[in-house]
């Protein structure tokens, strides 16, 4: 049997950091060597001898925190939202400093979640309309949710490969936000709702019917086997990868 992953766990007080804890911990293949939260010196991941880190702090922090690991060599798992275009490829130039080391930021590590995105994807260039629904609890620090923003940037990629014109949409809108914002073209809606956890439904219409793709996590375990298999699998996996689909088998 092969040496276990020593873990360490940024952010490790939170909803989701907590629950990695005790993830990590109970995984027979891993030990968390670490557990860390806001004011914590980062060094201290170098000095309990991490070889992976999981990143579930902050939008603010979480850059900083990403790529004090990449520099010096251990492997990221990063759940925590924020992650532009511009602070990816910031990402990626410095994971080419650092061949070897692998970093996966995984917007959402449900499986079900994932799926229902990439089947989003494929029937978006079916449908006239596509429009998101995101629906979180009320402590959630950002909008739209970083699911969301993947969700469309996934089904923009597809309705643009297919040559798919914008969903049809004739509104004067008599209030800014009416609409929900819209990312890559795809308008998106976030609800902040006392007793959610993390929800999402796309709507796709076409003349006379419509299929919704809703996903629900009751619960922040169910995050829990897509952070196991993200630290399974990120050393194999040299740069960055974005999105759990990334490391599976989906057929597309
Ligand atoms: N990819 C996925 O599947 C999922 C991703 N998320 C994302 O994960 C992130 C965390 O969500 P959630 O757990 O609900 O948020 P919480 O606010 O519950 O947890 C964040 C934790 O990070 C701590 N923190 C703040 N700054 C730092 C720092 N510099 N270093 C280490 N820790 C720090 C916070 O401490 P303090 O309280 O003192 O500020 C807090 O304990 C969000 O971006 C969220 O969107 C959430 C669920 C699933
Ligand atoms: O803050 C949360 O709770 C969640 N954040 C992630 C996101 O922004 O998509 C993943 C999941 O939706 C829960």
């Amino acid at each position: 049997m092969s040496a276990p992953l020593k873990v360490a766990v940024l952010g490790a007080s939170g909803r989701m950091g907590a629950e990695a804890v005790k993830a990590v911990d109970a995984a027979t293949d891993m030990e968390l060597v670490a557990a860390l939260g806001r004011g914590d010196k980062l060094e201290a991941i170098l000095e309990a001898g991490a070889t992976h880190v999981v990143d579930l702090s902050v939008p603010a922090s979480t850059e900083d925190n990403v790529r004090f690991a990449v520099t010096h060599g251990l492997h990221a798992v990063v759940g925590t939202t924020g992650w532009d275009d511009a602070k990816r490829e910031s990402l990626t130039n410095l994971l080419a400093e650092n061949p070897g080391t692998g970093v996966l930021i995984a917007p959402n590590f449900a499986l079900g979640s994932v799926l229902a995105s990439a089947f989003a994807a494929t029937a978006a260039r079916y449908f006239e309309s596509v429009e998101i629904i995101e629906l979180h609890h009320p402590n959630k620090v950002d909008a739209p949710s970083g699911t969301a923003v993947r969700t469309a940037e996934l089904i923009a990629a597809e309705r643009a490969a297919a040559g798919v014109a914008a969903s049809p949409d004739a509104t004067e809108t008599q209030l800014d936000g009416a609409r929900g914002a819209v990312v890559d073209g795809i308008h998106v809606h976030s609800v902040r709702l006392r007793g959610l956890v993390a929800h999402q439904e796309v709507l796709l219409g076409g003349e006379g019917e419509q299929l919704t793709l809703r996903h629900d996590s009751y619960d922040r375990a169910s995050f829990m086997p897509g952070v196991l298999l993200g630290l399974r699998t990120v050393a194999s996996r040299p740069g960055l990868t974005y999105g759990l689909d990334g490391y599976l088998e989906l057929g597309r």
